[in-house]
């Protein structure tokens, strides 16, 4: 999407054949581009969060699996690479899916022809993201065009969790990608952004993306959608996901659960936008088989942001000593799920709908 009236997409390929990202690590106060050289700076650059949000992680993992191929194309080399990224984050499946996609392709190859076509694949996974998000963002349309109607033309109001925006993709972003086909169609639309604790993706990067764009929001504490929602002034939640199982249990940042448990209570719908990549067909039961992933206390003990003199610091807000939980993420179960807005269209949250959506990929 557009910085300063400039596209970007989160990961791209210069002319010159390096690879580069946008560090999110300083968003929203400083716009970081760097390069990734190196396996171990992919790796580094995953597992450190400089990218993150499921498909970006997987088109990361891809062009890292690329660059590798160029430094060592053997079968050895390709075998550790797997397993170097796959050990970076846990619970999005977008990054084993990814790995899965470039060995399929390279395995069957001889050594030499493997860089060449590793950037390939790479760049088409990445072109792929692009594509699914936008559609994905036309069939969100169409949810907010009913609430919109019904609404008389009044203003739709949306609230979203973590960040499953353009930085979380190669482009467009996921939940995102419904709020801005609606700006586009001239809907009148706001977000309400939970600023999502630990790490606040939601304070740093979604805030970020609309006020880039120039949608209308307002950066909320989490605990405070509940009490939102009981006063009529959410319409709809959409939120992102990072794993989601044959029967739609929905894998998302922590604290999705707890706004699904609320828009039940209230009535409010709750899609979930999900590119079929995120879709982990092996899985059922979200709450017992998928891995959740836990993360340093640092991130709950300390808090990031931008001093008065524009520094960018960390500041502990709990006494020293303090020791912190921190999993990264829970699963809603199916049945709080309204529905989950696909690439292909708008699948109930049920292994026959996701079945009759993916027919190709359903375990029989
Ligand atoms: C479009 S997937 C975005 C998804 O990823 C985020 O997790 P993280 O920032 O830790 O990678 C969060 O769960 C978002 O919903």
């Amino acid at each position: 999407m557009k910085i300063d009236g400039k596209h970007f997409r989160s990961i791209w390929r210069e002319p010159s054949g390096e690879v580069r990202i946008i560090d999110q690590r300083w968003l929203p106060h400083e716009l970081r581009i760097v390069p990734l050289n190196t396996r171990k700076d992919f790796a580094d650059a995953i597992r450190d969060m400089w990218v993150r949000g499921a498909p970006l992680i997987g088109a990361t993992a891809a062009y890292g699996v690329a660059v590798q191929m160029a430094a060592d194309p053997s079968d050895t080399s390709l075998d550790e690479t797997y397993e170097v990224l796959h050990e970076t984050r846990p619970t999005a499946i977008n990054l084993k899916w990814a790995l899965d996609e470039m060995n399929k392709v390279l395995k069957p190859l001889a050594p030499q022809l493997r860089a060449e076509a590793a950037f390939a694949r790479a760049a088409e996974i990445c072109d792929e993201d692009v594509e699914t998000n936008r559609q994905i963002g036309l069939h969100g349309l169409e949810i907010i065009r009913e609430i919109a109607a019904k609404k008389g033309g009044g203003r739709v109001n949306v609230l979203t969790h973590c960040n499953a925006g353009w930085p979380a993709t190669v482009d467009w972003g996921t939940a995102t990608s419904p709020v801005y086909h609606a700006v586009e169609d001239g809907i009148d639309i706001h977000v309400f952004v939970d600023e999502t604790r630990p790490r606040n993706q939601g304070a740093q990067l979604t805030s970020w993306e609309l006020i880039s764009h120039g949608v209308s929001h307002d950066l909320i504490v989490d605990n405070a959608g509940g009490h939102l929602m009981q006063h009529g002034e959410i319409d709809l939640v959409i939120v992102g996901t990072d794993r989601t199982t044959a029967r739609g249990d929905v894998c998302n940042k922590i604290g999705t659960y707890l706004k699904a448990l609320a828009a039940k209570a209230n009535g409010v719908p709750f899609y979930v936008a999900l590119p079929s990549p995120t879709i982990d067909w092996t899985v059922v039961d979200g709450v017992k088989e998928i891995p959740i992933e836990e993360r340093t206390g640092e991130e709950v003990t300390h808090v990031q942001g931008r001093d008065p003199e524009g520094k960018i610091i960390s500041v502990q807000i709990s006494p020293d000593g303090t020791p912190a939980r921190n999993p990264a993420f829970d699963v809603t179960p199916a049945e709080l799920v309204t529905g989950l807005i696909t690439e292909r269209g708008v699948s109930p949250a049920t292994a026959e709908g996701l079945a009759a959506m993916f027919p190709e990929f359903a375990v029989q």
